[in-house]
């Protein structure tokens, strides 16, 4: 398996793997706090978007924010990120990740499903992902559809870095539920071309293509990566 943050072989370092084998039941455990947390701190933040409260209000929440900022804070992790960490079973966790990381707020979060042709997810873009008035940031559906597509390839067998990725705003996007998914077309080489979409119950509002190549370093890493396990 790839070494944590370090020196991979033949000169190939990889960054942002580390190796933490879990228990079944410590693994449990802490998907159940990062999740209970993390629902917690995106409540917050839709809450900061929406609130029309008082100044005395908002004070009172920021001494409550900054308490509970110090809280988390008390231990925090060897590294600035939280990588993708795996067991040497090559079951991971990507729980930093912008769009599907279960510890990270920011993300919507997008639990994807697979089946032999597609990857999809269906949630929900609220107020802090708003770009024109009522509508999702164009900025934020591409990022959805990098997941997405990336994802597919991945799942496919053929994972890879973005290399381009193309975005077509059909139609505008309101805020709320939509369905994201895509598919892996074909593969030429270290290349995997992959096409999705993003939906509301209206039809599609977006469309994407993308070329993921597999990098450098992973094509010297190669049974590692393109035979890692799922995710947690
Ligand atoms: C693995 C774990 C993932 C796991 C992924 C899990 C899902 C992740 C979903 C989220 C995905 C992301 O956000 S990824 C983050 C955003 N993307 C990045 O940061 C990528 C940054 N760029 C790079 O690292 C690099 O430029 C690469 C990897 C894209 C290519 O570099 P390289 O590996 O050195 O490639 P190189 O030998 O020069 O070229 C190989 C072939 O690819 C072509 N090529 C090179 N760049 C591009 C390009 N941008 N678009 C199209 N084609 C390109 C070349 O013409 C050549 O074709 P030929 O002559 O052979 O025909």
């Amino acid at each position: 398996m790839v070494a944590a943050d370090g020196d991979r072989g033949a000169g190939v370092t990889v960054r942002g793997y580390f190796n933490e084998d879990l228990s079944p039941a410590e693994l449990e455990h802490r998907t159940r706090v990062a999740d209970d947390l993390t629902a917690d701190v995106r409540r917050l933040v839709s809450a900061t978007v929406l609130t029309d409260t008082d100044d005395d209000s908002v004070a009172e929440a920021r001494r409550h924010i900054a308490a509970a900022t110090a809280a988390l804070q008390r231990r925090t992790l060897d590294s600035d990120h939280f990588g993708i960490r795996y067991n040497s079973d090559g079951s991971r966790r990507h729980w930093g990740n912008a769009m599907v990381g279960r510890r990270n707020p920011i993300a919507p979060p997008m639990v994807l499903h697979h089946d032999a042709e597609r990857t999809w997810a269906e949630f929900e873009l609220g107020a802090q992902y708003e770009g024109p008035g009522g509508l999702v940031h164009g900025g934020v559906l591409a990022c959805v559809l990098d997941q997405v597509l990336g994802s597919a390839a991945e799942h496919a067998g053929a994972p890879g870095m973005t290399g381009t990725l193309t975005i077509r705003y059909r139609r505008a996007t309101p805020l709320g539920p939509v369905r994201a998914e895509g598919r892996l077309d074909r593969v030429e080489g270290i290349k995997s071309y992959a096409t999705g979409s993003v939906s509301t119950a209206d039809g599609v509002t977006v469309e994407a293509e993308g070329v993921f190549i597999l990098p450098r370093w992973a094509r010297a890493a190669d049974g590692d990566i393109r035979t890692a396990g799922g995710d947690a």
